[in-house]
């Protein structure tokens, strides 16, 4: 047990002032406590006299409308208190949408379909929670659609998905992760396959809009969407097909003029382009961070966190049990392609893998898809990490959330590794 004593700190907040600070020692752990008053964190409301856990790699603003005394009781690396925040536009953002959902919910209509577009590191999926924590603390129920495969903020990294928000994010853990649809993309960032990434977009927006038919309450709710940071050249192009996609009404853009402008000139006249400035309390992430809370994101979906922790099976499968694909086939001259294909074609061919070596602690995404035609457009069950492929048993060994048997054994290789350090 540490003998060092806690250091604890008392910060009296004015009205509309934020107390932001970062955990970044490894193993430290900071604990935060409401005294007095009332304030959130990202949109969600903290209960007085409870303790909240943060641990390394937390960066945390806690807003206060009213005024509020705060304790932090840990060593904390950044702290401080900002008087100047966006908080009141993101809000009056969310009073807009709120409008629009009364309008929808009177006249049975879709409630608004806001994306949130920006450069990376302006706190894009920071607003998308605030919003969505707001939307639900009126009794919305709208669906979160996250298209930003760097982080996975719904499953892991390389994927995309939905969910639809029934209660607010929970301060440490996160929205809660019941039934979420996820496809599989495969990739950390669109650009090494952008024809892929607009298919799996294309199916999931399809995917929502029939979810809003079925659900009166969550149509006029409506929709908010995250994406990645990729927004120039054919980045730009890809947000143009996925708002297209998802027929949005609004889009937010963080921080850059450039692309409101370029927005206003592309959209059409009825979707709302709306500038947002990026608060100053977004902290810049490294590429090594990134690649860090990637990893972090992977080891939670089979370990669970601190506060909730699972346990993972490890089974062999035989290699003729299952049949593992790669989307996307190397590239033919056009003279050598069949008549009527495209170059661009291969991208989205599936190749059928013989077990090998190169697959070790890669992610495999366990398909719905009950055969090949279907594969590509189907969402998944979940992941499966390879922790040790046998030659001479021809058995593979899987790290994965659920016991044996596997729910299909039509499996899709990932990009994305993951080393199982238990
Ligand atoms: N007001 C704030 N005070 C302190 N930290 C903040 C604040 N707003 C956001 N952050 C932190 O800044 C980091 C980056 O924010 P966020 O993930 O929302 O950015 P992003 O634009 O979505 O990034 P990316 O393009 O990489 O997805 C997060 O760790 C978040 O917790």
């Amino acid at each position: 047990m540490s003998t060092e004593k806690k250091v604890i700190q008392e910060f009296v907040l004015e009205q509309d002032n934020e107390l932001r600070f970062e955990v970044e020692s490894k193993n430290e752990k900071v604990y935060l406590t409401l005294k007095s008053g009332l304030a959130e964190v990202f949109g969600t409301e903290l209960v007085k006299a409870k303790t909240y856990e943060f641990t390394s790699g937390a960066k945390v603003a806690v807003f206060t409308w009213h005024g509020c005394v705060i304790e932090v009781k840990g060593k904390t690396d950044v702290i401080y208190t900002a008087k100047e925040t966006p908080m009141v536009i993101y809000s009056n953002c969310h009073a807009a949408l709120e409008l629009m959902r009364m309008e929808a919910e009177k006249d049975n209509k879709r409630g608004p379909i806001a994306m949130l577009v920006g450069p990376c590191d302006v706190g894009k999926s920071t607003v998308t929670k605030i919003l969505l924590n707001y939307a639900v603390r009126m009794t919305r129920r709208p669906i979160f659609v996250d298209l930003d495969v760097g982080q996975g903020h719904i499953s892991i990294p390389g994927t995309i998905g939905a969910l639809m928000i029934e209660r607010p994010a929970s301060i440490d853990e996160g929205f809660s992760q019941e039934a979420p649809l996820v496809y599989n993309f495969g990739h950390k960032a669109p650009e090494p396959n952008t024809s892929l990434y607009q298919i799996v977009v294309s199916q999931l927006a399809n995917t929502v809009k029939e979810r809003l038919e079925v659900n009166k309450k969550t149509r006029s709710s409506g929709v908010i969407i995250n994406t990645g940071g990729w927004i120039k050249g054919s980045g730009y192009r890809q947000l143009l097909d996925s708002a297209k996609a998802f027929e949005v009404d609004v889009i937010m853009v963080l921080d850059q003029e450039r692309l409101y402008n370029e927005l206003v000139r592309d959209m059409p006249q009825f979707v709302k382009i709306i500038f947002l400035p990026k608060s100053g309390g977004v902290v810049e992430r490294s590429k090594s961070i990134r690649s860090e809370s990637r990893d972090q994101r992977i080891r939670e979906y089979f370990y669970g966190t601190p506060k909730n922790s699972l346990y993972p099976h490890s089974f062999e499968v035989k290699f003729p049990e299952v049949k593992i694909y790669k989307v996307g086939a190397p590239a033919l001259p056009d003279s050598c392609l069949p008549l009527g294909m495209k170059a661009d074609d291969h991208m989205t061919k599936l190749v059928l893998l013989t077990p090998n070596a190169g697959l070790l602690h890669h992610i495999l995404a366990v398909s719905f898809s009950e055969n090949e035609e279907d594969i590509i457009s189907s969402h998944v069950a979940g992941f499966v990490c390879v922790s040790m492929i046998d030659n001479e048993r021809q058995t593979i060994t899987l790290l994965s959330p659920q016991p044996k048997p596997l729910p299909n054994n039509i499996l899709v290789l990932s990009e994305l590794q993951f080393m199982d350090t238990h």
